[in-house]
């Protein structure tokens, strides 16, 4: 046995070595490249020196790439390597652009009779590619097509693979590899040699491995069925769905990836990426960069989509599904037009009866909104209440957003102005008619006091101002009037005095920003760069364009549209923030990920509407992933107790490992705390990585402090905190507690029994009527 050991590491050993040599030269051949690109970098700075207007352009444009290739080949990959196919000969001999042979299907002599092969073409699979001098491929890029056959094939559809192997590495060190075999029937020679098979379950090990607070990636382990999500064509919409631990966030960032890749230019118009929580941005963030993908991908929280904004704070439920629902939309079309009536400025009745035009008596922002008087030609002109609200009106009775209704507005005061003048008497000539009017309009619009005026009585309207006008009860029920209901708009009104904004409120910001639109500005001279000075390109082109790097940043600055929008777990987008993201990629493509039994929305079937009008007529393509690559089968099948409460007749996820650690139950009489301290130290001595306490929302404040001190392996989050996260072991909260919380609630429940890879812990309280073994009413058979 010992002998037979031996022997079994000594093959192990002597094929690490042949990885590690391969590693060398990889290594070899990148340092070569920096050496290029330094080089580059070296060789524009000179060009500086000498320098026509066109070789400084250049110069610009060459240092911008320079730097862009440097800086991705200084990044520190981990597992820079981490793949292999040994693949047989192929149909045809042709080549592709990443010097790989472009066949699928062996050729037809490939395997002889006594169904002995050789090995063909060996290909290694990396982060990036790398060609050695010769144009040969030292690593094939995973996004590559030649790398396809290292996700895709399976033993019963191998294609021209016969090994796959997954080469695990550190630095510049090669620890170890596990093969499949894709063709065991075969007797395979590479080089003369028989081909060796090292172990197997690198998926397995993957799964196992210990979580921290930050996602990995996973291009070693990428499983066939989200290969082809990850590779499918970009045209249209990509709807994928599946369960929880299917993989779905970590197939939406691979994607971006792969869409980058294979389409720069295209993408350059950038792709955003939205999730729901910015605990999940921020556990996703680091996926992108580790695949060399950094700059063109925005990952954003819907409640930080609005620039400016970063809510976190969520509204109860009851006021949640209200400010979510597409109701809003009519009650914000009345708020912005009606917010013209009531600026924040003190009004004229509120601000006692004032007279117009002595700065002496009166302080300038106390203008008479329901009383224009101006001076032209010597005579008092007056427009009065009347007159003023019948051009409100007029002007109003248009469509356009009412920020740009402004000069409309402006324009209509001086012809009410002009009417009141007699001055169309003065003359029958059209032509000296009208030259007086001309005159008589820029007296008028010179005047201070009609300034002032049209300031105060058509002010530039923003979002977060009309938003605040919403929080007075009155003039929001005035608004709301046969849409919502009184005491709606009691809560609505109510949320809105909190100074925080909600992730609710973020939708409404944006739908009002498109309602009272921005009027066109000036154009803001260009700040001093400090670049400029490097550069020295200020001083000599005065009236240079913008180089690239400015260009680059101004647009990420402006960007409010993108060439492809991924939404994850979509499934809980409210009707209003579907219209939010949908104006973010109008002609964008877009994949769209989620899992209708996790939705934490109350009314799925108007959300479904609000997202077929953002995705309009495009047509669809539909995917489902199937296997559970989270949790083990023991919580997997306490999850599904609830699933069938929750979305009865949905399929659950098949686990695809099994740890014989079963859930734990705990009963807890009166003092949760102690109870849920306990079980999260408990929790923390048993795994190594991260131990996740789940709780009602209302309890969110509560738990933190239950937890303190020990330390940062451990966290507190409120039930819809928890969306997409995950944790080596979690405890949950009172069952009961998280289901009542809102109409959602035994589906919100589903997601927050779904979190852990290896431990859950429920903690009951009186409310889940536990039995005699702790579990409570909702997990029992
Ligand atoms: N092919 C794979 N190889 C290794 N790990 C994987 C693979 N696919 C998924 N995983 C891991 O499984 C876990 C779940 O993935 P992910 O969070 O993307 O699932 P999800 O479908 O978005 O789940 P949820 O709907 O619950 O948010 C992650 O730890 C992920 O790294």
């Amino acid at each position: 046995m010992a002998a037979q050991d031996a022997a079994v590491d000594s093959v192990r050993d002597r094929e690490i070595g042949v990885e590690q040599d391969h590693l060398d030269q990889v290594y070899r051949r990148l340092e070569e490249k920096i050496h290029e690109a330094e080089f580059l970098m070296n060789d524009a700075a000179q060009r500086g020196q000498v320098g026509t207007p066109g070789a400084l352009a250049e110069r610009d444009a060459q240092v911008f790439r320079a730097g862009v290739h440097l800086n991705r080949l200084n990044n520190e990959f981990e597992d820079f390597l981490f793949g292999r196919i040994d693949l047989l000969h192929g149909k045809d001999g042709k080549k592709g652009p990443d010097g790989a042979f472009t066949s699928v299907e062996p050729a037809d002599d490939a395997v002889r009779e006594d169904l002995t092969a050789d090995i063909g073409e060996t290909l290694h699979i990396g982060r990036i590619g790398v060609l050695d001098s010769d144009y040969a491929p030292l690593v094939i890029d995973w996004r590559a097509p030649a790398a396809a056959p290292f996700y895709r094939s399976t033993p019963k559809d191998p294609g021209r693979v016969v090994r796959r192997r997954v080469i695990r590495s550190k630095g510049r060190q090669v620890l170890g590899v596990e093969d499949d075999l894709m063709r065991p029937e075969l007797t395979a020679h590479l080089d003369g040699d028989r081909l060796a098979v090292i172990g197997d379950g690198a998926l397995m090990a993957a799964l196992g491995q210990a979580r921290s607070h930050t996602m990995r990636d996973i291009v070693s382990s990428i499983q066939a069925e989200q290969d082809l999500v990850i590779r499918a064509p970009a045209a249209s919409v990509t709807e994928v769905a599946g369960g929880p631990g299917t993989g779905k966030t970590a197939v939406a960032l691979h994607r971006a990836a792969y869409l980058l890749y294979q389409d720069r230019r295209r993408y350059a118009g950038g792709i955003l990426i939205v999730s729901p929580t910015p605990l999940l941005v921020s556990y996703t963030e680091g996926v992108l960069p580790s695949l060399g993908e950094e700059g063109q991908v925005a990952i954003r929280a819907l409640g930080s989509l609005v620039d400016g904004a970063e809510a976190t704070t969520y509204d109860e439920p009851g006021v949640a599904r209200v400010k979510g629902s597409s109701r809003m939309l009519k009650v914000l079309r009345n708020a912005a037009r009606g917010a013209l009536e009531s600026p924040g400025a003190p009004r004229a009745e509120e601000a006692g009866q004032l007279s117009f035009g002595d700065p002496e008596e009166e302080p300038p922002q106390a203008v008479r909104t329901d009383l224009l008087r101006v001076v032209a030609f010597g005579a008092r002109l007056e427009l009065e209440a009347g007159d003023l609200q019948r051009v409100r009106n007029t002007v109003l009775s248009g469509t356009a957003p009412v920020n740009l209704l402004r000069p409309r507005a402006r324009k209509l005061l001086l012809d009410a102005l002009w009417a009141k003048s007699n001055g169309r008497a003065r003359y029958t000539d059209p032509e000296l008619a009208a030259e007086l009017r001309s005159t008589f309009d820029d007296d008028v619009s010179d005047e201070d006091s009609f300034l002032a005026f049209l300031d105060a009585w058509w002010p530039e309207l923003t979002p977060r101002g009309v938003l605040a006008e919403m929080a007075d009860e009155k003039r929001l029920a005035r608004w709301a009037r046969r849409v919502l209901n009184p005491r709606e708009v009691r809560q609505v009104a109510r949320s809105l005095r909190r100074e925080e904004l909600s992730v609710h409120d973020v939708a409404l910001l944006d739908e009002l920003q498109l309602l009272l639109g921005t009027p066109a500005r000036p154009r803001k001279k260009r700040e001093y760069d400090p670049l400029d000075a490097l550069t020295g390109l200020e001083e000599l082109m005065p009236q240079r364009e913008e180089t690239q790097w400015e260009r680059a940043e101004r647009l990420a600055a402006e960007r409010t549209e993108y060439a492809h929008v991924i939404v994850d777990e979509a499934q809980d987008l409210t009707p209003m923030q579907w219209r939010m993201v949908g104006r973010r990629g109008r002609t964008a493509t877009w994949t769209i990920v989620g899992d209708a039994a996790q939705s934490s929305w109350t009314d799925p079937a108007e959300a479904a509407a609000a997202r077929d009008e953002a995705l309009g007529s495009r047509p669809r393509r539909k995917f489902e992933l199937t296997v559970n690559y989270r949790n083990p089968a023991e919580i997997a099948e306490l999850a599904a107790k609830v699933l069938a409460l929750a979305a009865p007749g949905m399929r659950s996820p098949r686990a695809v490992r099994s740890t014989g650690v079963v859930p734990r139950f705990v009963a807890v009489r009166d003092d949760l705390e102690s109870s849920v301290r306990e079980e999260a130290g408990r929790l923390l001595e048993q795994v190594e990585g991260t131990v996740g306490v789940v709780v009602a929302m209302n309890r969110r404040a509560q738990a933190r402090r239950w937890l303190a001190g020990l330390g940062e392996r451990v966290v507190a989050l409120g039930s819809l905190e928890a969306k997409g996260l995950e944790y080596d072991a979690t405890v949950v909260v009172s069952p009961a507690e998280i289901a009542e919380e809102s109409p959602a609630g035994l589906r919100v429940l589903y997601v927050a029994l779904t979190r852990a890879t290896q431990q859950l812990t429920v903690v009951s309280g009186k409310r889940d009527a536990p039995d005699g073994n702790g579990v409570p009413a909702l997990l029992r058979d």
